[in-house]
């Protein structure tokens, strides 16, 4: 099953909670259609999470790239440990910019759940291998996916391309101009930590210590595009303050604001908490494991901001300090904002508990 012919207008028994986020439709926003572009500002104010409808003639090539960087992504991780960890890059300064993290202990991040490891393996391709092909550098495009790089880099110059147009109708939005508008932080020609990521999830055979999932965060950048091929993320609801899920939507992409455009926007646009949890139950027969293929625009590496706290950042900083966060024991990454946004609150998941999303409604 792919990401893109999944029906969210039909979840497992509709006895789940769904956020009731908006649909947005690519081909308006291209358009620079005024309602639109109200409702994509309301949609990153109140929410902070949408749905990018790309079912237009326009994005059925990018819509195929797509299911098949999924299909790419099951062959990969179906490879022993011991070759995906050659894409490992264990010497690059910034944390997790390019190649095979493992899940578990292995991998560094806090899990879901209370004294877990994180339950996800991913590969990560930088996009500067696309936009700065001959720049010198250390990072080289994962040899376990060198038959896909065609496909891969595709994903990332039009996904890249997205997530643009949504920085410029926003900036337009909101009358920026010049050196304020959001683009202007995002000058793909510069260094950043924009990459493309394939993530698996999977339900079996995990390392010790492990839940299943992925920790609770709210993204550090500025805009991600995200496909997934079950339910499972789910987003800590501004209205209710209780986990509802965003399950897969046919021929959608799900897009969410980071810490970055949040702190850009001088607070007015939400970068939301959000999670993945095993919600098998939910899960397709055919797969034990969930897939992810997501791209993440993150603004310059030198690009400045001040977050709520009033303290000044460049993005390149945020980033060290966030991925720093998530390696912390949960008890420690309460004691600040960084990778929550609340202090005081891990947001982890107790499958003991009747979580509010798994209650009947
Ligand atoms: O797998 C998903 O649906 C979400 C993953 C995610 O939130 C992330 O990698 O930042
Ligand atoms: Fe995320």
């Amino acid at each position: 099953m792919s990401s893109t012919n999944v029906d969210a207008s039909k979840p497992p028994g509709n006895k789940y909670k769904v956020a009731d986020i908006a649909l947005i439709k690519y081909d308006r926003l291209l358009q620079k259609d005024p309602e639109e572009v109200a409702r994509l500002f309301s949609a990153c104010a109140d929410w902070g999470f949408f749905y990018l409808d790309l079912r237009g003639e326009g994005t059925k090539g990018y819509i195929q790239k797509v299911d098949d960087l999924f299909a790419a992504s099951r062959a990969y991780f179906a490879q022993p440990l011991e070759e995906k960890l050659k894409d490992t890059s264990q010497d690059i300064d910034i944390y997790n910019i390019c190649g095979f993290k493992p899940m578990g202990p292995q991998g560094l991040d806090s899990g879901n759940m209370h004294q877990k490891s994180n339950g996800s393996e991913n590969l990560r391709v930088p996009a500067s291998l696309v936009y700065q092909p001959d720049a010198p550098s250390k990072l080289a495009f994962p040899v376990g996916m060198t038959s896909h790089e065609t496909e891969f880099k595709g994903f990332i110059k039009e996904s890249g391309a997205m997530a643009r147009l949504i920085l410029e109708n926003l900036s337009d939005y909101l009358h920026l101009e010049g050196a304020q508008r959001f683009e202007a932080f995002h000058d793909a020609s510069e260094p950043s930590t924009s990459s493309a990521v394939v993530q698996h999830y999977p339900t079996t055979n995990l390392p010790p210590n492990t839940s299943i999932g992925h920790f609770t965060h709210t993204d550090t950048g500025s805009i991600t595009v995200l496909f997934n091929t079950e339910w499972g993320l789910q987003v800590h609801s501004p209205v209710t303050s209780e986990w509802e899920y965003v399950p897969p939507r046919d021929g959608c992409a799900i897009i969410n604001v980071g810490d970055t455009l949040k702190f850009l926007s001088g607070l007015r646009l939400r970068s939301s908490l959000h999670r993945v949890v095993p919600f098998v139950d939910g899960w397709s027969s055919e797969s034990p494991s969930r897939y992810a293929c997501i791209f993440f625009l993150r603004a310059a590496d030198t690009a400045k901001f001040t977050d709520a706290d009033g303290v000044e950042w460049t993005a390149a900083q945020w980033l060290r300090r966030k991925f720093g966060s998530y390696r912390q024991p949960h008890e420690e990454q309460k004691k600040t904002t960084i990778s929550t946004g609340k202090k005081g609150f891990a947001g982890l998941w107790d499958p003991e508990s009747k979580h509010p999303a798994d209650i009947v409604v």
